[in-house]
């Protein structure tokens, strides 16, 4: 396969040919090959395809929400081409048998995946760490669905483990000590940004920080949905994401999504939100996950203190960003990064994360002349809604995993219409038969594309923006 003329995220105006599961050659003027399908990508965008280093894909056990088949076709629409499925399925992912089924399960993707092991009083580290674990987490610090909190002693456990088998931690990371219970007796879909508050947040991203340093271990930070966790997470040196949902949305919008707006961490302040975005814009984030958190409107449709918490995510997050692309709010560059290369650094996958010559063909091709609105009922998720209904993205119209197309859409129709089609479950488990994680050695790990803001401004934000924000 050859795109001819396409644009990279650079700006650059290249020949990609693909040739079996690489990309063979980026140049100009590349002549096509007898056989050779030629794609006109004139005008067009190539990236690499998005890894979504934090999705959830509900299988084992809750199959009604989402499938490894309806969760990678999701996937697979919205341009991602990895994702990395968490642990707190049923039965949760917490030893060898639990990591066996889920890896059968995930053969129905049509993405390459990895698959997350999980940390509870009953877990295995033997048995899970003898599978090709991807990385340990999202570890709880608080509850949230399939309620796997733990304590700081076992999480701290945890980290020695991973960190004996060169594993990456990620936390989930909220004390639920500074939740604020007097929100508990209001009944409003806000309640729950009221009760789970940004100082939880702040303080368990620092508290799990310093446990790493003092450990000399690094850990990765799951949506992070403040300006202080990101600041806590990033000046430790540590890593972290933003979900799309607290880049684009803040408790304003509560009074339109009511309870379907609750997740962990919940919808913050509109101020909040705005620090996020422009973390994200200047690079102290690392990577945009999505949080893929399925459940039914119907389950959704619940009193505050009952909805299930989280959002669905995984189709939408590249459209979204590069929406943001097209109008110059972020650059591609920066879109790339955070999508695919940044992922791909953190996680330790060298052949994934960039349009370059021999690595892994994983590529999304988009029109960026084109917007369409989101809406639920055109996404291919089971779960039935979406928090972005009605807002503009910029969707491909062709995705590829490792040089086979997994998605693909008539360049003149729109997402969701009738000339789309996917390809077989080609995903594989991006661990397996992995041998660096037992030879890398290297666990000094600096993050290379961080611009460094000083970090006596971002404590003087902090103090600023403090607690007496959260309540309401
Ligand atoms: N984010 C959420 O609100 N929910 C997630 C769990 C999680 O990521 O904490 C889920 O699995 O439903
Ligand atoms: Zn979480
Ligand atoms: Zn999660």
């Amino acid at each position: 396969m050859l795109f001819r003329n396409a644009t990279l995220a650079d700006g650059r105006r290249r020949d990609v040919r693909v040739s079996g599961e690489t990309i063979a050659a980026v140049g100009e003027g590349l002549e096509a090959r007898e056989g050779e399908r030629v794609v006109d990508a004139t005008g067009k965008r190539l990236l690499p395809g998005m890894i979504d280093a934090h999705v959830h894909f509900r299988e084992p056990g809750d199959s009604h929400k989402e499938t490894w088949e309806t969760g990678s076709r999701s996937a697979a629409a919205g341009g991602v081409t990895t994702v990395v499925d968490q642990p707190n399925t049923s039965p949760p992912t917490v030893d060898g048998a639990a990591f066996d089924e889920k890896t059968d399960l995930a053969e129905a993707s049509l993405v390459d995946f990895g698959l997350n092991g999980g940390v509870t009083a009953d877990w295995d580290p033997d048995s899970l760490f003898d599978r090709d674990v991807f990385a340990l987490g999202e570890v709880f610090l608080a509850d949230s669905t399939g309620n796997m909190g733990i304590e700081e002693p076992l999480f701290v456990d945890a980290l020695a483990e991973a960190d004996a088998r060169d594993v990456t931690v990620t936390v989930h990371a909220e004390d639920a000590s500074l939740f604020n219970v007097s929100a508990k007796e209001r009944d409003d879909a806000d309640a729950w940004s009221a009760y789970r508050t940004a100082r939880a947040e702040a303080a368990a991203v620092r508290r799990a920080c310093e446990v790493a340093v003092e450990r000399e271990t690094r850990i990765h930070i799951a949506h992070t949905s403040t300006p202080e966790g990101i600041d806590a997470a990033t000046e430790s040196g540590m890593t972290c994401e933003v979900t799309p949902h607290h880049m684009y949305l803040s408790r304003s919008d509560l009074r339109g999504l009511g309870t379907h707006g609750r997740m962990n961490p919940p919808l913050r302040r509109e101020k909040r939100r705005q620090r996020v975005y422009d973390r994200v814009v200047e690079g102290q984030v690392d990577m945009i996950a999505t949080d893929h958190a399925p459940h039914t409107a119907a389950e959704k449709d619940a009193d505050i203190w009952d909805a299930p918490s989280g959002v669905p995510g995984v189709e939408t997050a590249l459209p979204l960003l590069l929406a943001d692309a097209r109008t110059g709010a972020l650059t591609y560059e920066r879109v790339r990064d955070l999508t695919a290369a940044n992922p791909a650094d953190v996680f330790d996958l060298p052949a994934k994360g960039r349009v370059a010559e021999g690595m892994d063909a994983d590529l999304v091709l988009v029109d960026p002349g084109k917007t369409y609105p989101i809406r639920a009922d055109r996404l291919h998720t089971k779960c039935d809604w979406t928090p972005f209904e009605g807002r503009e993205g910029v969707f491909p119209t062709v995705t590829l995993v490792r040089g086979t197309v997994v998605y693909e859409r008539d360049p003149d129709d729109r997402p969701g219409g009738e000339s789309e089609s996917f390809g077989d479950p080609v995903g594989e488990n991006v661990r397996a038969g992995d041998e660096t994680g037992d030879d890398a050695g290297d666990d000094g790990f600096t993050h290379s594309d961080r611009e460094s803001e000083s970090i006596a401004d971002l404590a003087a934000e902090v103090v600023e923006e403090s607690p007496e924000d959260d309540r309401s």
